[in-house]
């Protein structure tokens, strides 16, 4: 008998977790979304194996339920889901980026519900983003219910190991904490520095102007809005504390400018450096840990799969690929982003033997 996964909302997260999921011969998934265009098209993909047209026999065909759908949107199914007639043994999950009013919600289901957060995604949404291989090497945070068993919570981990993230188990409160600090409130600042660039009415060509620095920093404002709403209005006691954090930096950062002194600004950077400097290298407190290659590459055809099969040849897996939109002349910077220090020493080593290109750590 094969285990039944329900994904409910077939954008970029359940998506990508349907297809990771089909890895598992044991596993048959279904899927459901609103937009029944998102589901015709998550079937032909691929993305689910089985489009069912009434949520509720899905439902009560399930093992496994996971929600999702934007935070909002996730806690009224939670409610509706209490009209369901489900299996006993049934997981009730879901793949929210927020969990203290998510874990309040499941409270009142008397169902095992284990809260669940992949922190890994894009700016992208929708089914067309799904990638099997999002989750890979991502923390995968799991905050158990009160209802929720060790043995439910060894099922579920269990089942998300193909996705080869890396599960952990947190409290609602202390995730929330965390990702107000290095995802809801960092979303804030990236939206409000595109703002900043709007209100320029002088310069129109600081829009041009915008290189890496700025395009860096912002890639995360043209994610959903709704989906950002949503967590905003969720976990939003903390983003305003981080808020009120941030103006009293402001403030001192002000009294430091104004003095102009050139040692506090460089001990500003300079501890900004330091900090930043260690996450992936160390891992600690960091939500993701790879390990980033610099590399400057001439533009000119082929030249990604040429560097990606020098890789492949010496047996080195990589965990990202990105180019910095950096320059319109002649170089771009390949960034390849590996799981261990020793497979960035090595691939440095392999492109230092086979190319003229220098390759750097940042
Ligand atoms: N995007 C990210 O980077 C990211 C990362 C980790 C977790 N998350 C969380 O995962 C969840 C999904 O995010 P996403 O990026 O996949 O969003 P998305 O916009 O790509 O997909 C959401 C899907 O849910 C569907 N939907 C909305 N309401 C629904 C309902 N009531 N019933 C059924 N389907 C419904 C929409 O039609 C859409 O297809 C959110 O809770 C988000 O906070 C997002
Ligand atoms: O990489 C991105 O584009 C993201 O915004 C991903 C990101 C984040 O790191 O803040 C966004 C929200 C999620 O809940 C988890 C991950």
């Amino acid at each position: 008998m094969k285990t039944e996964v329900l994904i409910i909302g077939l954008g970029l997260i359940g998506g990508s977790l349907a297809k990771a999921l089909q890895r598992n011969e044991d596993v048959h998934v279904s899927g459901y979304d609103t937009d029944a265009l998102t589901a015709r098209k998550a079937f032909k993909m691929g993305i689910i194996q089985s489009s069912p047209p009434s949520l509720e026999q899905a439902a009560a065909a399930a093992d496994v339920i996971v929600f999702a759908t934007p935070v909002g949107a996730t806690i009224k199914l939670m409610e509706r889901s209490k009209f369901w007639d489900l299996k006993e043994t049934v997981i009730l999950t879901d793949t929210g980026s927020t969990k203290v009013q998510i874990m309040e919600a499941a409270k009142k289901l008397n169902r095992n519900f284990i809260g669940g957060h992949p922190m890994a995604g894009s700016h992208k949404s929708g089914v067309e983003a799904a990638k099997d291989v999002l989750f890979e090497n991502a923390f995968y945070i799991l905050t158990p219910g009160e209802n929720a068993s060790e043995n439910d919570v060894n099922r579920l981990i269990g089942l998300l190991s193909v996705t080869k993230a890396k599960i952990k188990v947190l409290e609602a409160k202390e995730h929330d904490h965390m990702t107000a600090i290095v995802s809801h409130f960092p979303h804030l600042i990236a939206a409000a520095l595109v703002h900043q660039l709007d209100r320029e009415e002088q310069f129109p060509f600081a829009r041009q102007l915008a290189a890496g620095g700025f395009r860096d920093t912002t890639r995360i404002a043209s994610a959903n809005p709704d989906m950002w709403r949503d967590i905003t209005t969720q976990n939003n006691e903390m983003i305003v504390e981080q808020l009120d954090h941030w103006m009293d930096q402001m403030t001192h950062l002000r009294e430091i400018l104004q003095k102009n002194e050139p040692e506090p600004i460089h001990h500003f950077f300079a501890k900004a450096k330091e900090t930043r400097d260690e996450l992936p290298v160390a891992g600690h407190g960091a939500m993701y840990s790879v390990f980033d290659l610099y590399i400057d590459i001439p533009d000119v055809p082929g030249i990604i799969s040429e560097m990606t099969g020098y890789l492949a040849e010496a047996g080195i897996s990589l965990v990202n690929l990105r180019i910095l939109e950096t320059r319109e002349d002649v170089f771009g910077i390949l960034v390849l982003s590996f799981q261990t220090a020793q497979d960035r020493e090595n691939a440095q080593s392999v492109f230092s033997d086979r190319t003229a290109y220098d390759t750097y750590i940042s």
